[in-house]
């Protein structure tokens, strides 16, 4: 079976401090660098845009896997490849027409994520399955750090994981919001493949140390 890969959530760093952070993250046993792109119209929040993540980009060593939360994200698709993003997630409520969005995405050669709210069924994918690279499936509605895990997510990674095995599918299942040492392991077991954690990591005495005993947990 594949490594299980942990993607810190820069959202919850010290933007006074970014740089540190991101060697943090450099020289950690995590995997993926998780931006969250929030516009304040998609979702009740706005975090950081274009230069921010050009910056970070210079620094990190890792896959850069960014979290579009905004609305018509095939405007900056080609934006956000030219700053070095390796997988682009977008929202399903976010996109009229997401199978050409999803093209769009690997034209620009890039892997293809589609994030699904809460209140999202995983079924609705099922058509689409052989065309999404990752599925970020949101435990906590999106827009905010340092929300509580939503206990209904395993169901919905066992129902995601049933759809992609039977569709012969490669798709990664990827768990975003409210990750900790306390669901790590039964979202692996339901079938998840890349744990995103921000306020976990961040906001603990010795993230190098939180990173290293969550990757040790999952695999
Ligand atoms: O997309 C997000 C919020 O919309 C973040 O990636 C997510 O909230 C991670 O933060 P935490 O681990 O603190 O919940
Ligand atoms: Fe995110």
């Amino acid at each position: 079976m594949s490594q299980k890969r942990i993607a810190p959530s820069i959202l919850a760093a010290d933007f006074a401090n970014l740089q540190r952070d991101i060697e943090l993250v450099n020289n950690s046993d995590a995997d993926w660098f998780h931006i969250d792109i929030m516009d304040g119209v998609f979702v009740p929040n706005i975090s950081f845009g274009m230069p921010v993540l050009k910056a970070i980009n210079k620094h990190a060593n890792k896959t850069i896997d960014v979290h579009l939360m905004i609305v018509d994200p095939d405007r900056y698709i080609k934006t956000f490849a030219e700053l070095g993003s390796n997988v682009l997630t977008v929202h399903y409520e976010a996109c009229t027409h997401l199978h050409r969005t999803l093209q769009a995405i690997k034209a620009e050669g890039m892997k293809a994520g589609v994030a699904i709210n809460p209140h999202t069924p995983v079924d609705l994918l099922e058509d689409i399955i052989n065309d999404i690279d990752v599925v970020c499936i949101m435990s906590v509605n999106p827009g905010f750090g340092g929300q509580s895990f939503i206990e209904n997510t395993y169901k919905k990674v066992t129902r995601l994981k049933e759809i992609i095995l039977n569709n012969n599918a490669e798709t990664l299942i990827e768990i975003d919001g409210g990750v900790t040492n306390k669901n790590a392991k039964e979202l692996v077991n339901a079938g998840a493949d890349v744990l995103v954690a921000g306020s976990y990591v961040f906001g603990s005495s010795d993230p190098l140390k939180t990173i290293k005993d969550l990757k040790a947990q999952v695999n």
